[in-house]
Parts: C-alpha cells; sequence; structure tokens
C-alpha cells in the first residue's frame, strides 16, 4: 500500500518481507477434540482479562495516548475505548492518536467478503475526515504478516512515547491471543494495553448460569439478559462521550504532524471490488454514522415500503411516518417476510459497529435518563439480545470458531461433496468424507462449480436467496431466507456447515463470526439450543411464508418473472422446462429420509 511508505512508519517488522513472499496462506480450520476442548476450559478471553487485570496502575511519562480501532468499532460516536482514550489523554494533556491495521492475512483466515473489506474502508475515510476536524491524526498502517502486528503496535507506541493503548475487545480466538501477547509485551516496556468490552449491550461473562458458567439456551439466557440490563441501565446503556479535540498545535509536532498524512488506501490487495459494484455498494450501504442513525430512525418511525425489496438506497424518499405501522411496531408479525424491508437491515452497521448496540436499545425506550423506565424486551431487542448471545457463546465456548460442532456427538456426520485439503486438518478429513478427498486445486474449482449450483437448485426460495448474496445481489440476506438456505444445504444437500458457513462470510456485508456460526450450527443442528435434526423444512411451504406476495422470488430468479401464484414457489417440470428454469435437484422426502438417517447415525452414510 502507498501510505506505507507515507509519514511515520513503525520500525519495519522483522519477518515482513518473509510473509511477502511466502507461498499462499491457508488458515487450517478444523481443530481436534482436544484441542478444542483445552481453549474451552481456560478461554483466551478469560486469559487477556487476567492479563490486564493490574493495567492503569502506573504513571510514566507521556507523550502520546493511543486509540487501536478495529473492524468492529467504526464510529466515533459511544465508542467506549476510544471515549476512555481520549478521557486519558485529555487528563495526561497529551495528543490521542488513532491507529487502524489493515491486515489482509486476517481477512483471509476470517473469510471476509471483498464488499465487506470496501464498507470498511468507506466507513474509516468517513471517520478520518471527522478526526480531522478534532485535529485527531487516524494513521492506517497495512501488515501482510498478521504474526507481526503485535510487533507493529509495540513499535508504533514506542516511536510515539505513548504511554498507554486502548482497544475495544474482539472475542475472536486469534484476535484475542494476539492482544494477550500485546499486553504482555507492552507490560514489558512499562505502556499500558487496555482492552474493554463495547461490542453488546451486556458484555460476555455477566449473565451466568447458576454455575457461574455461559448460557447455552436462548430463552432463559434473554430473560437474564433483560433483568441485569434493566436492573443497571445508566451502566448497561451509558452513552459515551465523544473524543475531545487534541490541541491544533498538534499539527506542527515532529512525531504527530506526519500522522496525518496517513491515506485510507481504496482497497486492499486481494479484496478489490469492480467500480460498479463499488457504486452499487456505495448507494445500499451508504458509510457512515448519520446514515447508520437515518436507518435506524427510518425503522422505528416509518413503514414498510414492498420498492425495498433489494439492492436500493435504503434511504430513498417515499417512506411514510407512522406510529401504529412503523416497521418496529408491526414486526413481531411481520419480521419473517422477505419481500419488503421488515426488519432494520441495520447488521452491516452493527458488524462494523458503525453503530453501537446499546445506542440501538437506547432508541426504543422513550427516555434512558429516566431510570424507572425499563427496556420493554419487545421482539426487536430480543434480536438484539441474540447478538449478544452468539458473542457469549464464542467467547464462553471458542470450540464453534474453531470448526468443531458445539454437539460435538455430530462430530461424525457424514457431509456429501468435496473435501477441501488443507481446510482441515488430516483426521478430520478422512472422517468428513473420505472418498472425496480432491487435491487442492482440483477441490476449489470443484467447489466454485458446486457453490454456482447452489444458486440453480430448483427451489425458487433458495436460488432467490442464494442469487440475493452474490454479484446479482446486495451481500445481504433476509434472516429467514437465511435460514431457509442454510438448512437447504446442510440437510437436502447434506453440504458441510463449515463451507456454508465459510461461503456466507465470503458473500455478506454483515458477516460475524459469532453470528454467522451460530446461525449455521443453529440450521445444522450441531449448535447450542439448535434446530432439532429432525425439523427439517420443505423450502416449499417456507416459501410460501417468507415470500407471499413472491416478489423476492420475481425479483431475483428472473427466469420465474413471468409466474404467477402457487407455480412460482413450486413450479411443475413442464413449466420449468418451459422456462429455462432448473428441476429441483433433490425430492424433499428422499433428502429427509437421507438428513435423518445420518443424524441418527454419526459416521454413516
Ligand atoms: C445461517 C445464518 C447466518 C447468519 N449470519 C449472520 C452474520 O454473519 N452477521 C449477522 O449480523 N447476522 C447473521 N445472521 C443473523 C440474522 O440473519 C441477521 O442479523 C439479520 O438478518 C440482519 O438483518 P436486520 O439487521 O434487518 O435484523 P433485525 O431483524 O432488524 O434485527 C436487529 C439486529 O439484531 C441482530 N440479529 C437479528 N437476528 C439475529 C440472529 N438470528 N442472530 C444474531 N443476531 C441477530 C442483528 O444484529 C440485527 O441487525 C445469520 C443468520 C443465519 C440463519
Amino acid at each position: 500500500m502507498s501510505n506505507l511508505k507515507r509519514g511515520l512508519s513503525p520500525a519495519a517488522s522483522p519477518s515482513s518481507k518473509r510473509a511477502r513472499t511466502s507461498p499462499a496462506f491457508r488458515p487450517k480450520k478444523i481443530a481436534t477434540v482436544d484441542a478444542a476442548a483445552a481453549v474451552d476450559s481456560d478461554t483466551p478471553l478469560s486469559k487477556l482479562l487476567k492479563v490486564v487485570e493490574d493495567v492503569g496502575k502506573k504513571s510514566k511519562a507521556t507523550e502520546s495516548v493511543v486509540y487501536w480501532m478495529r473492524m468492529g468499532d467504526l464510529r466515533i460516536k459511544d465508542n467506549r475505548a476510544l471515549s476512555l482514550a481520549s478521557a486519558h489523554a485529555k487528563k495526561a494533556d497529551v495528543p490521542l492518536v488513532v491507529v487502524f491495521i489493515l491486515s489482509p492475512q486476517c481477512y483471509k483466515a476470517h473469510d471476509r467478503a471483498p464488499r465487506r473489506i470496501d464498507f470498511t474502508l468507506r466507513n474509516l475515510a468517513l471517520i478520518k475526515a471527522s478526526l480531522q476536524k478534532l485535529h485527531i491524526p487516524l494513521r492506517t498502517i497495512t501488515e501482510p504478516n498478521r504474526r507481526v502486528i503485535p510487533h507493529q503496535i509495540i513499535s508504533f507506541l514506542e516511536h510515539l512515547n505513548a504511554s498507554a493503548i486502548y482497544a475495544n475487545i474482539e472475542y475472536e480466538v486469534d484476535e484475542l491471543r494476539r492482544d494477550i501477547e500485546i499486553s504482555k509485551a507492552a507490560r514489558e516496556k512499562d505502556i499500558d494495553a487496555i482492552f474493554t468490552h463495547d461490542k453488546c449491550v451486556v458484555e460476555p461473562g455477566v449473565v451466568l448460569t447458576k454455575e457461574k458458567r455461559a448460557y447455552s439456551v436462548y430463552s432463559p439466557y434473554q430473560k437474564a439478559w433483560l433483568k441485569t440490563l434493566n436492573a443497571n441501565i445508566p451502566h448497561f446503556l451509558e452513552n459515551y462521550p465523544e473524543p475531545h479535540p487534541n490541541s491544533e498545535s498538534v499539527h506542527t509536532m515532529a512525531k504527530f504532524g506526519a500522522l496525518f498524512d496517513s491515506l485510507v488506501p481504496e482497497s486492499v490487495v486481494g479484496f478489490e471490488l469492480d467500480p460498479a459494484d463499488r457504486a452499487k455498494m456505495e448507494q445500499v450501504w451508504p458509510a457512515g454514522e448519520t446514515a447508520a442513525n437515518e436507518i435506524l430512525q427510518r425503522f422505528l418511525h416509518t413503514k414498510s415500503r414492498s420498492s425495498q425489496l433489494a439492492a436500493v438506497d435504503p434511504l430513498a424518499e417515499g417512506a411514510e411516518d407512522s406510529v401504529k405501522r412503523s416497521r418496529i411496531s408491526v414486526y413481531d408479525a411481520e419480521r419473517d417476510r422477505a419481500d419488503k424491508d421488515t426488519t432494520s437491515r441495520l447488521s452491516p452497521y452493527l458488524a462494523a459497529g458503525v453503530i453501537s448496540a446499546r445506542a440501538c436499545v437506547r432508541a426504543t425506550m422513550p427516555d434512558t435518563k429516566n431510570t424507572t423506565k425499563k427496556v420493554d424486551g419487545g421482539r426487536w431487542v430480543q434480536e438484539v439480545a441474540w447478538r449478544d448471545f452468539y458473542v457469549c457463546i464464542l467467547a464462553g465456548f471458542p470450540r464453534v470458531s474453531m470448526g468443531r460442532p458445539f454437539q460435538e456427538k455430530y462430530a461424525d456426520i457424514v457431509w456429501e461433496g468435496p473435501v477441501l485439503e488443507g481446510a482441515y486438518t488430516d483426521n478430520q478429513q478422512e472422517r468428513l468424507n473420505p472418498k472425496a478427498k480432491l487435491p487442492l486445486a482440483t477441490a476449489e474449482s470443484h467447489i466454485e462449480k458446486w457453490k454456482t449450483g447452489w444458486c440453480r437448485t430448483g427451489y425458487p426460495i433458495v436460488d432467490a436467496g442464494m442469487r440475493c448474496l452474490n454479484e446479482m445481489g446486495w451481500a445481504y440476506l433476509h434472516n429467514r431466507a437465511r435460514m431457509i438456505c442454510a438448512m437447504f444445504l446442510v440437510k437436502h444437500l447434506m453440504i458441510d456447515w463449515r463451507i456454508g458457513e465459510k461461503y456466507f462470510m465470503e458473500k455478506l456485508i454483515d458477516g460475524d463470526l459469532a453470528s454467522n456460526n451460530g446461525g449455521w450450527q443453529w440450521c445444522a443442528s450441531t449448535g447450542v439450543d439448535a434446530c432439532p435434526y429432525f425439523r427439517i423444512f420443505n423450502p416449499y411451504s417456507q416459501s410460501l411464508k417468507a415470500d407471499p406476495t413472491g416478489d423476492f422470488i420475481r425479483h431475483f430468479v428472473p427466469e420465474l418473472a413471468a409466474v404467477r401464484g402457487p407455480d412460482l414457489h413450486n413450479p411443475p417440470p413442464s413449466v420449468a422446462d418451459k422456462l429455462g428454469y432448473p428441476r429441483a435437484i433433490v425430492k424433499h422426502e428422499d433428502s429427509r429420509d437421507r438428513a435423518l438417517r445420518r443424524f441418527k447415525n454419526p459416521g454413516e452414510a
């Protein structure tokens, strides 16, 4: 990246050269049972929290305080770590500096969608401009080798003679381990590394069972979550103040002035969008906190519209105000409809932290200052609680992010299709599907063809959903359609849920490991509080409920644009043949029998 060489550059990392020339980076995805159990028994989050227990007690002379912005907290308002860093800098009367590390390897390891990376960069550019007005520099660093990020950060802090670095916690295993390493290295240099919870309304580790474990069933979790929240609203829904401006003189200070020259790149190598797609994404998912807040306000105060079906401007004119028929007021009854904007469509903004989950809950309350008022726990707030729930699962049972099913008894289910060599440990690969083990290149091209097939299954609701994600669509999918597609892939086609999970992450603009893994494991019946394995929906009947007008299917499956009535959801072979639409690739009843057999007898085909 051109900006690597601009302005202040931390000392070159020892192995970054090696990383650039190393062979393709292929992180392994499935841990062994023992490795996963070991991580669950002493979680990286609890280790990090122990390491940082005694920070903030030093009084080192300082020239600056640093806030490390991450992919999940792209905002200035109500940002806990940023707010705390700013207060620290003000008290010490030193400049606040913001740093953002772009890591293509992390993006690859997490299967990030190019559209998600583009969304990140668009938001960062706006943040940089806003911080500039406060005389706060935002320095972006592109680091090709993720292993050296701790070294990069420490040398950056040393260069700025910073006494403290603040960041909001990322709950993924690799990121927690990285932060543990940074905490230890920072301590050796007498620098405080302060990691704060910010992603959830109620952070992991607070809502626990009687046995002091994370809940693995949603209903009791949600009740306890609401009770905990309502018992201390000022704490859980605190609106963290925006950062104080730096003194204007920071621009002329040798160490800091050059930081303002650091540019937010237009793209990250390997995650570029073509210009037309970028323009479309700019329109459909406008960047910035103002846009996020307006989208929230639309959801709270205006009616849903069938014109808002797909890749359109969420803030397009014509929204009609209504108290009784606003989207949130009728959310309980209408949220499963994929044929209009019945839900908030805030997930990309929540996943990227462009808006805080706290702000979303606060907005549902008439007056947060009046502590006698409670969060009502209506259906929409319960969905925000689902998001917290899955973060707690990831933090409390990190095995789920190591390619393991939450319910180990289903680890040996035989899935169909090719197995991507290098994505699994050897014994797991054998167990998944010994006959289908293919050389990497063949498997990858096979999987590519296979994925194309997922848009032509002959089940219109599935094809519409899968097309909604890809180039034709808008990198987003309505929750009910996500469930129908994921269930179809895992139960009807017996696709390994990990392959589906990866595919969604590679496409979604709201891709989030905790929610995506939770959603896939729920559909695959392998997860926490999952759908029972014998609940195998008929996609046709699901289609009638999710898309009663048929507009969703007609939009994404143009082959069927002229079809009306029930044929749209279940085209008879003669209709399909005439319109060039594929016949159903599997029979519901046959697939159902196969899935039941395999779930009853894990390990048998
Ligand atoms: C297979 C599968 C994969 C999924 N992958 C993701 C993902 O990568 N990222 C993601 O943010 N969500 C994911 N979800 C959850 C859900 O589909 C989306 O959050 C939702 O569709 C977003 O639309 P919205 O913002 O209009 O939601 P709304 O209905 O307006 O809900 C408000 C917010 O609550 C949260 N939420 C709602 N439903 C869920 C849920 N079931 N689980 C967790 N949080 C929820 C989201 O943050 C959402 O923005 C997945 C669900 C499934 C079934």
